[in-house]
This record gives C-alpha cells, sequence and structure tokens, in this order.
C-alpha cells in the first residue's frame, strides 16, 4: 500500500470521566480499502469512530484524516468528506427518497449533474426502482428504507464512510442483502471504508484488513485470511473459533489470491472462467472439476488465476491448520 493514509491515528488515548476507553491507539487506514474493526462490547470500536468524527476530544495522540489534522479548523472540511451510517437508519419522514439523497450534495454544493448520476447509479446498484425517488419513506418497505439509508451516506461520493454496526439490528437475510449491496457500493465507488460490528461472520466477509479491539487497543490488524489461519493471540483465535469463516467453503475466493494461493499470470491450456471475488469457494468447485481455471474479480480487474491445484494446496494447507489445533 503505497499511498498515504485516509485515517491516521497515532498513539490515540480517550477517556471518559478519567475512565480509559482508548489506550494508545495507532491505525492507518489506506485509500479504498474496507477495514473491520471487530470486537466485545465495550472494547472501544464506537470510540475510535467518535474520535475520527471529531465527537471526542483525545486525551492524547493525533488523529489526520485525508491528511489534515483533525482540529476545531478543519473539522467541517473533514466532515464535508465523510459519510457516516448509524444502526438507526432514520430517513427524514417528510422528505421524498430523493429528497433524501440530494440533501447533503446540495450542502456540499456538489453539481446537480454529479448528484443525479450518482443517485442512479445508487439506486440500480441496490436494485431500487427509479419511481421509488418521488415516493415518500412511508411509502417503502423497512428493508427498502434501510437501503436508502445506505445509499444516502454515499450520496456525495465521500472519500471515507464511517459505519457504526449499521446492520446489527437487522434479521440474517435483509443484513446479508446490506452487506452485499454496500460491498457492490464499494466496488463502484471505490470509497475507504471503516466499518464496526461484533460480528465476526460479519468483518470477515467485509473487510479486506480486519482490526480485532479489546479494552481500548488493536490487538491485530491483518487480513480476514492471517486473523483465522494466524490469530496473533488467543483471544483472537477465541473470538473467530466459532465464526462460519471457518468453514471452508464459505471462504470468499478472493481470499485465496490475497493469501498468495494463486499466480497473477493465466495457467497454461486452460480455459478461463471469470468468477467473482466475493463468489464463495463451495460454488466454484463445479467450475475447477469442468477443468477451468478461474480469473478472480475485483473492481472489475482480474487479481488473480487460481486452478484446481492451487485449491487443492490452499484445503491441504487449512485441513493442517485445522489438526494442529
Ligand atoms: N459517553 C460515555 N461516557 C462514559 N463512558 C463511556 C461513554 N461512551 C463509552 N463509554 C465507555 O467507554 C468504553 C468503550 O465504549 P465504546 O462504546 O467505544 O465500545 P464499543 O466497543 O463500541 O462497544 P459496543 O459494541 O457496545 O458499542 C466502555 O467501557 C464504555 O462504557
Amino acid at each position: 500500500m503505497s499511498n498515504s493514509p485516509i485515517i491516521q491515528l497515532s498513539n490515540l488515548s480517550v477517556a471518559y470521566d478519567h475512565q480509559t476507553a482508548i489506550n494508545n491507539l495507532s491505525l492507518s487506514v489506506y485509500p479504498h480499502e474496507i477495514v473491520v474493526l471487530v470486537g466485545e462490547s465495550g472494547g472501544g470500536k464506537t470510540t475510535i469512530l467518535r474520535s475520527i468524527s471529531g465527537l471526542v476530544t483525545p486525551a492524547s495522540g493525533h488523529i489526520t484524516v485525508n491528511g489534515l489534522p483533525l482540529n476545531a479548523r478543519n473539522l467541517r472540511q473533514i466532515r464535508l468528506n465523510m459519510g457516516y451510517v448509524l444502526q438507526q437508519i432514520s430517513l427524514f419522514p417528510n422528505m421524498t427518497i430523493k429528497q433524501n439523497l440530494t440533501l447533503l450534495p446540495e450542502i456540499k454544493h456538489q453539481s446537480k449533474t454529479l448528484t443525479n448520476q450518482t443517485i442512479r447509479s445508487l439506486m440500480a446498484a441496490a436494485k431500487l426502482p427509479m419511481d421509488y425517488l418521488t415516493k415518500y419513506p412511508n411509502e417503502l418497505s423497512g428493508g427498502e428504507q434501510q437501503r436508502v439509508g445506505i445509499l444516502r451516506a454515499f450520496g456525495t461520493r465521500p472519500a471515507l464512510i464511517l459505519m457504526d454496526e449499521p446492520f446489527s439490528a437487522l434479521d440474517p437475510v435483509s443484513r446479508d442483502q446490506l452487506q452485499d449491496l454496500t460491498l457492490a457500493i464499494h466496488q463502484k465507488f471505490n470509497n475507504t471504508i471503516l466499518f464496526i460490528t461484533h460480528d465476526m461472520n460479519e468483518a470477515l466477509k467485509m473487510g479486506q484488513r480486519i482490526g480485532v479491539v479489546k479494552d481500548g487497543q488493536i490487538l491485530q490488524l491483518d487480513t480476514p485470511d492471517n486473523i483465522v489461519r494466524h490469530p496473533a493471540t488467543p483471544y483472537v483465535r477465541t473470538l473467530f473459533s466459532g465464526s462460519e469463516a471457518r468453514k471452508i467453503e464459505n471462504i470468499y475466493i478472493r481470499r485465496l489470491i490475497l493469501a498468495g494461493y494463486g499466480q497473477p499470470t493465466p495457467f497454461k491450456d486452460l480455459p478461463i472462467e471469470l468468477v467473482a471475488g466475493d463468489q464463495i469457494l463451495g460454488n466454484c468447485y463445479h467450475i475447477l472439476a469442468q477443468n477451468r481455471q478461474l480469473a478472480v474479480q475485483q473492481n472489475q480487474k482480474t487479481i488473480g488465476y487460481l486452478n484446481g491445484q492451487s485449491i487443492l494446496n490452499f484445503l491441504a494447507a487449512k485441513q493442517a491448520h485445522q489438526s494442529n489445533k
């Protein structure tokens, strides 16, 4: 990652009533990545987000966002380039969907053409019909309103989106759909997302890197694969040990590339099948059984190639790791 970080927390400490909530924590988040902070309640995840958005003042340490030190002078500028999604998504009931979506772009003086283009693109990603734009929130189902709430945060195309347990209150199906929507929008717009959850499966699905937060510190910040395969502490191991990701078939295919099981160029003489990086391994076996190779896609680009042998190597390593425990 050669770019400079979009968020840089250096030796950050935050206290509430002299009680330490964040303890000398450092974190760099780079442009376009999705970093998920995961951990049990009270670990300090929300406080990290609140610090980045200037809602709490650190006792010590430094925060820069987009290269600007976070201080009273820069706060407005920083916030204008930041989207926030909370668990409680509340649309303005007396405004149409379009008005809800255009409110922030208007405040930011974004051009109407760009706003309309962005809204069309977001509505399409959310699979919402365009005629919904003239409806009011109470004419949409709860799930549809949630979708609009997420779209709203992306409407100004902010460089950075902070998401604080946005799907925690939802049933598993809606949660899954909104996770997919967020990933789809991220692919399209390439924003940087800092996402908080206490759900390990959600962390493994959403995160390109995952930071495990406990007692105001980050115990491990790593790729999903490394977190699961090489937990840095017994706590991290326990946290992820019951997770669905242990079921090998549910691992995202892109993780195999990120973990180095593929190769950057095609294998010789094997027909190529394009496959989305967030396709799960279990859905790809049939392609390999036809003796094809997978060209794994991320943001419409191939990030690597896998053949049957690559998958077998991965499964063998996984097996060895499981039986060593
Ligand atoms: N406004 C506040 N006043 C006093 N203490 C607070 C306040 N907000 C958070 N805390 C305390 O700071 C610590 C970290 O809380 P924080 O909300 O950041 O954790 P979290 O990991 O986001 O937890 P959760 O998943 O439950 O939201 C906790 O001990 C909490 O009780």
